[in-house]
């Protein structure tokens, strides 16, 4: 007859602590995040900045991929230019992620900094010296830490020169790199100011309202001088002419009270009866 079997040992089972459950959850949550936000250029996510109680910018989240030129619509008011002093660190949010290169947390770095990193930005008005000549205007602006009379007096140095050189070819201002900035049209001045800052070689460059202003040709010609640039660089750009957007031809985002309203190509963003109902159709 067999012996009875020897009883075995009970396989416990111990269920993990629900807090544990919460914590595992929640790093599983942050490596995807990170994840997806690791090959981004930019990325917003939940981002809010109220004024006196006003949101400006609402539970915010845009990414803007390696390379990628983005154009941003929207009403006044919408909070385009709040956005783009949260990415240069001009103004802090009350909330979300602001990130660069996929893992530099643009919100525990100041102005400085941040240009430093390698986001220029472009404001509406053009801000050159005027009292000097286009190509001076150009030569400053690589100068770095440099005083502007060094600068100014080491003009020997070629690889600065041909820096210059192939700057002004891309700005079309070749031909008048000898003349005073203050005698520039406005769109010239745009293209200068343009200029300079791709003289500290950004990754990223925000331009707002360029052709605000323009001649039609100047703006063609923006468009153009735009997606010639956005072949080495990311650019970001605010514009409310849609012509102008319509000729850069890329990807549109809508924002509207403090998000993201549309985004898709201009076709798609301009045929959406919420887009037309806040901006377009006004
Ligand atoms: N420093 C501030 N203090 C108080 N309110 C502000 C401040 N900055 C912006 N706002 C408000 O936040 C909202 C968004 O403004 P923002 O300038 O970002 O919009 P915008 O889309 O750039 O508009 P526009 O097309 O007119 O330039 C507006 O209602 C504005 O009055």
């Amino acid at each position: 007859m067999a012996e009875p079997a020897e009883p075995q040992p009970r396989e416990t089972v111990v269920s993990p602590h629900p807090y544990a459950t919460q914590l595992r959850e929640k790093r599983l949550a942050a490596e995807a995040n990170g994840r997806a936000r690791r090959d981004t250029l930019l990325y917003l996510d939940g981002v809010t900045k109220s004024f006196d109680g006003f949101k400006a910018i609402n539970n915010l989240s845009l990414v803007i991929e390696k390379g990628e030129m983005r154009a941003i619509i929207g009403p006044n008011g919408a909070g385009k230019t709040t956005m783009m002093d949260i990415i240069t660190g001009k103004t802090r949010p009350d909330k979300g992620e602001v990130f660069f290169n996929g893992d530099v947390d643009l919100t525990r770095h100041d102005e400085a900094a941040i240009a430093n990193m390698g986001i220029g930005r472009k404001f509406q008005k053009p801000t050159v010296f005027e009292s000097h000549t286009i190509e001076d205007n150009i030569r400053l602006s690589l100068s770095g830490p440099r005083s502007v009379l060094e600068a100014l007096v080491h003009r020997k140095d070629e690889p600065e020169r041909a820096r210059i050189e192939e700057i002004l070819e891309t700005i079309r201002l070749t031909a008048k790199r000898k003349t005073l900035a203050a005698n520039l049209s406005h769109g010239q001045k745009q293209w200068l100011e343009i200029g300079m800052l791709l003289a500290q070689d950004p990754e990223l460059l925000l331009v707002d309202e360029p052709v605000a202003g323009m001649t039609d040709a100047e703006t063609e010609e923006t468009a153009r001088l735009l997606r010639e640039i956005a072949t080495t660089r990311s650019v970001v750009v605010v514009e409310h002419d849609m012509g102008f957007v319509r000729e850069l031809g890329v990807k549109v985002t809508c924002l509207h009270e403090g998000s993201v309203l549309s985004e898709g190509t201009l076709d798609k963003v301009s045929a959406d009866p919420k887009v037309i109902e806040v901006y377009l159709g006004r």
